[in-house]
């Protein structure tokens, strides 16, 4: 089977993707940090509507069964891993609930003849959404509460013998070290050198990276974004500029389509906003091109 990913908006080829089910029914909101709008069974078909726009667009979908392993958060298919045009690398996730995600992803790379280039051991720590592929040969990572110095220093090892730079970007706190604010949770790529962004977040570095490598970036309203808990920027590019993104935030789409995008939508507050995690944490493309 095809694979490598080191680009965040070309199609996607392939995908893993969980449909939440039985341990997502099982989930106390509390122990999960789940917010005031969770509720499971809305959830799962908030699910059903976005895995629909995922196969409208082509995308193959490699399915993670959950099979009541009690891993709520292991639809988020976007953290446990990574996969270069080389092979695929195991990460090792910040949140202790979810250490257990990365086996259902190993095995799939071996059902799939996907290499394994490497895995994060020990106390290093990175979460696949605080990897941003800013272009073909450079990953920036967030370091923050989920992905840390060792486990960054991990994936710099594993990538440099396939001409990879790595870069660590230091995130805020912001809501504290039981939130979920990745890398990815203040910017999502829309199409080669486009990119919708909430600067204020930004670490200033990677911002500047960003203008260097030449980014046009779309910036998303302050008042969509606090309401949203952040997922109004949390925005899947299926190919470049044709992108899902959770309803009912319209400045938002409206700014992207203003610079050409594409965007359908699906309510997901029982999904998204309730379990922190958008359109892009709910994929792990391990093709893309
Ligand atoms: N890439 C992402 O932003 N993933 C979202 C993960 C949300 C999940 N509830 C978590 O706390 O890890």
């Amino acid at each position: 089977m095809a694979f490598g990913a080191q680009t965040m908006a070309q199609p996607i080829k392939r995908v893993i993707m969980r449909k939440p089910g039985a341990s997502l029914l099982q989930a106390d909101p509390a122990v999960w940090h789940y917010g005031e709008t969770f509720n499971a069974q809305r959830a799962i078909s908030q699910y059903d509507r976005f895995a629909d726009l995922v196969a409208a667009s082509g995308a193959e979908i490699i399915w993670f069964e959950d099979k009541g392993d009690g891993l709520a958060d292991a639809m988020f298919t976007h953290d446990p891993s990574l996969c270069t045009e080389h092979g695929a690398v195991l990460l090792n996730m910040g949140k202790p609930l979810r250490k257990g995600e990365v086996e259902g992803h190993a095995a799939l790379y071996e059902a799939a003849g996907v290499p394994v280039l490497g895995r994060l051991e020990g106390n290093g720590t990175v979460e696949g959404g605080d990897c941003v592929w800013v272009d073909e040969k450079t990953l920036c990572i967030g370091r923050g509460v989920r992905s840390n110095a060792e486990g960054i220093a991990q994936v710099r090892a594993i990538l440099a013998p396939y001409g990879i730079e790595v870069l660590s970007f230091d995130l805020p706190l912001w809501q504290g070290e039981e939130a979920c604010l990745h890398l990815m949770s203040v910017i999502s790529p829309l199409a080669d050198k486009l990119a919708l962004v909430y600067a204020p977040l930004l670490p200033a570095p990677f911002y500047q990276l960003l203008k260097e490598k030449g980014y046009t970036l779309v910036e998303a309203p302050t008042d969509e974004f606090m309401a949203s808990n952040g997922l109004n920027l949390n925005v899947l590019p299926t190919r470049p500029f044709d992108v899902i993104a959770v309803a009912g935030f319209d400045k938002t789409k409206a700014a992207m389509e203003a610079a050409g995008c594409t965007v359908h939508t699906f309510e997901a507050d029982a999904l998204c906003i309730a379990c922190e995690g958008g359109p892009t944490c709910l994929t792990r493309p391990f093709h893309r091109g």
